[in-house]
């Protein structure tokens, strides 16, 4: 139950603000400078912030919005419901665009908060909203009913919670208004329901103290499924109260943040930059991909650090944080024991790079080519079934990310997005499309025209997966995001799917149909011919770690392989791909391309890739928890980091291009690294 603080002073009145109804000035912070707009928990009013407003730096202005029927605006009624609230707030902070205004709502005002940046969405004033205390709007909060307990029982309920100092619950007079004002608050926050595109387009920030009785991570986690455009999770100290607390432990935080999306001053960035062009937040176009380690650097200077580890390896645990068990199962579950996986990255682990010196290597070149076109860099982003379960803009985002840095895309057959949405938000961008085939000829054929209509340049056949490998972590949460629907969109208004489907087929009729057709385990290289034979595209086979399995891949008509072990999740005890890679590569010859994925987390692994004889890497679940933790921007990240990595990898190891990549590399005969093809 959320409690009201009456305890504390009124703002400073500011000589330049016009008079306001909703909208208390704690500090205006001079024109153009950043806003930190405020809205109280329930029962709660403007001052609740006095303490943030206090500990803010001067740079920052304060707002806080005062609900009618408390302090000042006691005479009026409460607001009946929390759209009441938001118009009363977006009505007045119109006269503030031209501004970047950061909205802050502490436990219902999460919710009031959230309603003001929907309404104000359109005008792009908002930057980013920090919700505190407060589960997403799309969950019941199940506050109780006030009107229905006694005083009493509301004050024990306040108590429990904390926020209003001991001696003044043992005076009436303000226990009374207290009781008053909260079941008001009540009313209105037990009426709200989330709309159905309750989404915003801007980031949020979510603050979870660590001892609130009320809001644990995986309650608030939904928090993801209202922006489109990334949402993280922020700890702090405390209970339920701790944002405004008189010690303010999230204003570091705040100001950190604020600080970076608050247009970064020209001037300080040229003067920091050494005279190469200004070091902003967001990568200038030209920018090599090592500069992005330049700009983190001089963003510290500024007080921001990067929203998500630039450690990829880190983002499996902080993924668990914000994602639903089940969801964070299946990403990052793997067949069996697991074995698969570990033998993928300890063959990385394993390898040793022997650097070379004095190469002139200031410029780089990391671009290669790929079935007759250039990419930016060797790496691409593996299909990964059914994203919509990670985040609900799932490929959409995905595929964004991928764009934003030139790199192409493969979307799975079991996207949870159709192909021609993904081709849409792809833009002119490189994407290709991952074929699983199925047992019915007619919907094969319908999807890879669909993929071709949609400009997709390539097909990448999976072969690896006749059914899906025995996973645990699935098994054991007896879970699946496909029995969900998730994962079929491809197939449902496919005309040559539906036409397979009785009439009357209802939605566990789609689903079981769905699940006995989508992959065939009676497929054999004769499949590989008869689809080469009616497209056009490059066909690439995924799954191959058998160099045999390679040549009869390229003779039943492939244009080249996948080195891959589907990251650990199907067979158990299965050769590591990076292992598997030098026989491959000595089979297929320089004829074909070879491409691998499993395990590639970092700038070294690539470069390993490359040494043993890759063409380029498909990088899998690093993105995916990218996804999770940030949408678009966390899956921009991702990749950004890996290339920086990869560029000064290359710089490291005195290789001016991809090509300067060679067997020569890693570690020389006689070392247990060895492993020259
Ligand atoms: C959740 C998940 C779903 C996947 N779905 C597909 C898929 O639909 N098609 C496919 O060919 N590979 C799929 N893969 C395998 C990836 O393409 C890739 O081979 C693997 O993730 C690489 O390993 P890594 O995650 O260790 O980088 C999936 C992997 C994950 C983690």
């Amino acid at each position: 139950m959320p409690t009201t603080d009456m305890t504390q002073t009124e703002p400073q009145a500011s000589a330049s603000a016009p008079p306001s109804r909703w909208l208390r000035t704690f500090r205006e912070a001079g024109p153009g400078s950043a806003l930190l707009v405020c809205f109280p928990h329930a029962g709660g009013g403007a001052n609740a912030f006095s303490a943030v407003a206090a500990a803010l730096p001067e740079d920052i202005g304060l707002l806080a919005v005062q609900y009618p029927g408390r302090q000042d605006r006691r005479a009026e009624p409460c607001a009946e419901d929390v759209a009441e609230l938001a118009e009363g707030a977006a009505a007045e902070l119109v006269a503030y665009t031209g501004r970047r205004l950061f909205l802050l709502g502490h436990s219902m005002g999460a919710l009031v908060a959230f309603e003001t940046a929907r309404l104000l969405a359109k005008r792009d004033v908002v930057a980013r909203l920090f919700v505190s205390a407060a589960r997403p709007p799309s969950h019941d909060w199940q506050e109780p009913d006030l009107d229905g307990l006694t005083d009493s029982e509301v004050v024990t309920g306040v108590r429990r919670l904390g926020g209003v100092p001991e001696p003044l619950l043992d005076d009436p007079e303000t226990v009374s208004e207290l009781v008053r004002v909260l079941r008001g608050d009540h009313r209105a926050l037990r009426r709200y329901r989330a709309p159905a595109d309750a989404v915003l387009p801007i980031p949020v920030t979510v603050l979870l103290a660590e001892a609130d009785p009320k809001n644990s991570a995986s309650q608030v986690r939904d928090w993801a499924r209202h922006s489109t455009a990334g949402c993280g999770l922020e700890r702090l100290p405390g209970g339920h109260f701790s944002l405004t607390d008189a010690a303010s432990p999230a204003v570091p935080l705040l100001t950190r943040y604020i600080r970076e999306e608050a247009q970064p001053s020209q001037d300080l960035g040229d003067a920091l930059d050494d005279g190469k062009g200004a070091a902003g937040v967001r990568p200038a176009a030209s920018a090599a991909p090592a500069d992005l380690i330049k700009e983190i650097l001089l963003a510290g200077l500024r007080g921001s650090r990067p929203p998500l580890s630039t450690d990829l390896t880190r983002l499996e645990d902080a993924a668990r944080e914000v994602l639903e068990p089940n969801a964070f199962g299946y990403v990052s579950g793997n067949a069996g024991t697991g074995v698969s996986a570990r033998n993928n990255r300890e063959a990385f682990d394993r390898l040793r790079l022997v650097p070379r010196m004095m190469r002139g290597t200031a410029r780089r070149d990391m671009s290669v080519c790929l079935l007759g076109r250039r990419l930016p860099s060797p790496v691409l982003l593996a299909p990964v079934a059914a994203l919509g379960a990670v985040h609900p803009q799932g490929e959409l985002d995905t595929v964004r990310g991928a764009a934003a840095v030139g790199l192409p895309f493969i979307l799975s057959s079991f996207a949870s997005r159709t192909l021609e949405e993904v081709a849409a938000a792809a833009g002119p961008e490189p994407r290709w499309f991952q074929l699983y085939l199925p047992t019915e000829r007619p919907v094969a054929e319908s999807l890879v025209r669909r993929a071709e209509a949609s400009g997709y340049t390539a097909l990448v056949v999976t072969v690896d997966a006749p059914s899906f490998g025995y996973r645990p972590a699935d098994l054991d949460a007896a879970h699946s995001p496909f029995l969900q629907g998730i994962g079929i969109s491809n197939y449902t208004d496919d005309p040559a799917f539906r036409a397979t489907l009785p009439p009357d087929a209802d939605r566990l009729a789609v689903l079981a149909h769905w699940a006995g057709t989508a992959t065939d385990p009676a497929l054999t290289w004769d499949d590989l011919a008869w689809l080469r034979r009616f497209t056009e595209l490059p066909v690439l086979v995924k799954g191959v770690l058998h160099p045999d399995d390679a040549r009869l891949a390229l003779e039943y008509g492939a244009d080249g392989v996948v080195v891959s072990n589907h990251g650990g999740r199907q067979l158990d005890g299965s050769v590591a791909s990076l292992d598997a890679l030098p026989a491959v590569r000595a089979a297929v010859g320089d004829a074909a391309p070879v491409l691998l994925d499993s395990g590639v987390r970092t700038g070294s692994d690539v470069l390993k890739a490359l040494a043993l004889g890759a063409d380029a890497v498909l990088l899998g679940r690093p993105y995916v928890y990218g996804l999770a933790l940030g949408g678009q921007h966390g899956v921009e990240h991702v990749l950004r980091c890996l290339l920086a990595d990869l560029d000064l990898a290359l710089a490291l190891a005195g290789c001016a291009c991809v090509a300067d990549v060679t067997a020569e590399l890693v570690s020389p005969p006689g070392d247990p690294g060895m492993h020259r093809p």
